[in-house]
């Protein structure tokens, strides 16, 4: 896992650095600039092609004149700094830097306050005017400069962070803040990243690693992770020899109405993709036909209308509740009666989600260790109104330690909060995925996972991630627009052999 750390852990992570590494300041700067020169020279490789950098005279400027003096080391030749001298202060780190730029042959230019921007005829800007140092929103001369940038239109590649953005906390609506097509950030991806509100500024992020003491890092215990492939590898586990369909659990799915078969119908493929040794759908009398046919592998429990089915409850490693269920009556009902007759870990789904909202009390009754695999709106809808992502984040870690629950917060970066306080961000999955039903399946892998005793956040963490990744799979090589559930279930088997080659 990758420790997320806000602005202030970061600043701190560099001055445990700089102290005990050890290494000076200057030279983490030119580490970090190394960094970013050797990402940004694959991306960019014509040496040609006119730069502009916009540089502070904060660390973040600092950056700007390194990087500029690197690229000017590898032969990039039209290469031009302006300099925003907005301010009285400017940093050690960037008079150095300053000093060592006037050596080369890159072109300075100093903006002063209040004076006109001159005309930019490059075709790429570099954005090191201001980082992870931000306080207050962008206003005056910030502000001129960063919309004159945006209106040019060009090919923005941040350092560390699109000037202007907060790297962590509320992000202020309809910020002033550079729209960056690519930002190089460093070490870690910053927090406001993986959420909705990063959109506007960044199109895309690459995290380059400078070195700082991960000691450090993973003793700050952090709330929030990452969660990488390594980790995922690490928790799966291998299907066995002399291991049989009971070794594997039995998935219990209650699901599907007689218009809504479908979702029923996904999540108990994917479950048995996902491995479940045993399937069992509980399904409208209805739709026994649909079932039989389209998955032989997986048993029926009917419903009949105003009776409520007969469960065997103890027979089941989990069930799974919601997809296609309806909110009427009968489903409150049916609802009511999983809970108090199922004390192993429940997964609880789409309407199911909406009848918890709705009788709110019920939430307090789940069995510990249970899951929720909220929408924003179903998230919203069971613990309030938010106005923002980051209020969202929070309330998904105070939630899940509350209830004694995990949340799937699911979203472009899908957040697991678990009850031991952690939140983690899911790095797999793609636009082509933002199709109806794939909720389904994703409930149907986290059941199967369950099922095979992982422990609810790890089944949680991995589901989400097989999920992702198996849209990956299908959509990034294969350039798909669209990947319908149906066919993302059938890759898991493949993408879990995969992890575990
Ligand atoms: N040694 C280190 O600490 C390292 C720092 N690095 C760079 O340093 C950056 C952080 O540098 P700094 O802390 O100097 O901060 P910045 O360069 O982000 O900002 C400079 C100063 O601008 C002022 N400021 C903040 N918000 C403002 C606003 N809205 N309007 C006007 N002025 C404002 C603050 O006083 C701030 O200290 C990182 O983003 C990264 O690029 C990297 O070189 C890696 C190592
Ligand atoms: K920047």
């Amino acid at each position: 896992m990758l420790p997320l750390l806000i602005s202030e852990q970061i600043r701190e992570g560099d001055a445990y650095t700089i102290a005990n590494e050890p290494i000076s300041s200057v030279n983490l700067m030119e580490r970090a600039s190394r960094a970013f020169v050797g990402w940004f020279v694959n991306r960019f490789p014509d040496k040609n092609e006119p730069i502009t950098f916009y540089c502070g005279t904060g660390n973040n400027g600092g950056d700007g004149l390194a990087i500029a003096r690197i690229l000017c080391d590898h032969h990039y030749n039209k290469l031009n700094v302006v300099i925003a001298r907005f301010s009285e202060k400017s940093s050690d780190d960037f008079k150095a830097n300053y000093e060592r730029l006037k050596q080369t042959c890159v072109t300075i230019k100093e903006l002063e306050k209040g004076t006109q921007i001159p005309e930019d005829n490059s075709r790429v800007i570099i954005d090191a005017l201001l980082g992870s140092g931000l306080n207050k929103p962008l206003a005056g001369d910030y502000a001129r400069l960063v919309n004159f940038i945006n209106d040019l239109d060009k090919t923005v590649v941040a350092v560390d962070v699109p000037t202007g953005f907060f790297s962590d906390g509320e992000v202020p609506q309809n910020a002033i803040a550079i729209k960056a097509g690519l930002v190089i950030t460093f070490q870690q991806p910053k927090i406001n990243f993986l959420l909705p509100e990063s959109a506007p500024y960044v199109d895309c992020w690459e995290a380059v690693n400078i070195g700082i003491s991960e000691k450090f890092v993973h003793s700050l215990n952090s709330p929030y992770q990452f969660v990488e492939e390594k980790d995922i590898r690490q928790i799966l586990k291998p299907r066995h020899h002399f291991s049989n369909k009971g070794t594997y659990g039995h998935v219990l799915l209650i699901a599907g109405q007689e218009k809504t078969m479908g979702a029923a119908l996904l999540s108990s493929s994917a479950a048995a993709h996902a491995g479940a040794g045993l399937t069992t759908a509980c399904i409208p009398e209805s739709g026994l036909t649909a079932l039989n046919s389209y998955l032989p592998e997986v048993m029926a429990i009917t419903r009949r209308e105003n009776t409520m089915p007969q469960i065997e409850w103890d027979k089941f490693s989990t069930i799974a509740v919601g997809p296609g269920l309806g909110k009427d009556g009968e489903a409150l009902a049916l609802l009511k009666t999983i809970i108090k007759n199922y004390k192993k870990p429940l997964v609880i789904d789409a309407d199911a989600l909406n009848l918890l909202a709705e009788n709110k009390e019920l939430l307090t009754m789940l069995p510990a260790g249970s899951i929720l695999t909220p929408h924003m709106k179903e998230f919203d809808r069971l613990f309030g109104t938010h106005s923002n992502w980051w209020q969202r984040l929070q309330t998904s870690i105070v939630k899940a330690k509350e209830l004694n629950l995990c949340i799937i917060l699911k979203n472009d970066y899908t957040i697991t909060a678990t009850p031991a306080g952690k939140a983690y961000f899911n790095s797999t999955g793609n636009p082509a995925m933002a199709s109806g039903g794939m909720g389904d399946v994703l409930t149907g892998i986290v059941a199967a996972l369950l099922a095979q005793k992982y422990k609810p956040a790890d089944a949680c963490i991995m589901a989400v991630y097989i999920h992702g990744k198996a849209g990956d799979e299908l959509a990034l090589p294969n350039r798909m627009n669209v990947v319908l559930p149906g066919k993302l279930i059938t890759q898991l088997p493949v993408t879990m052999a995969k992890l575990k080659a």
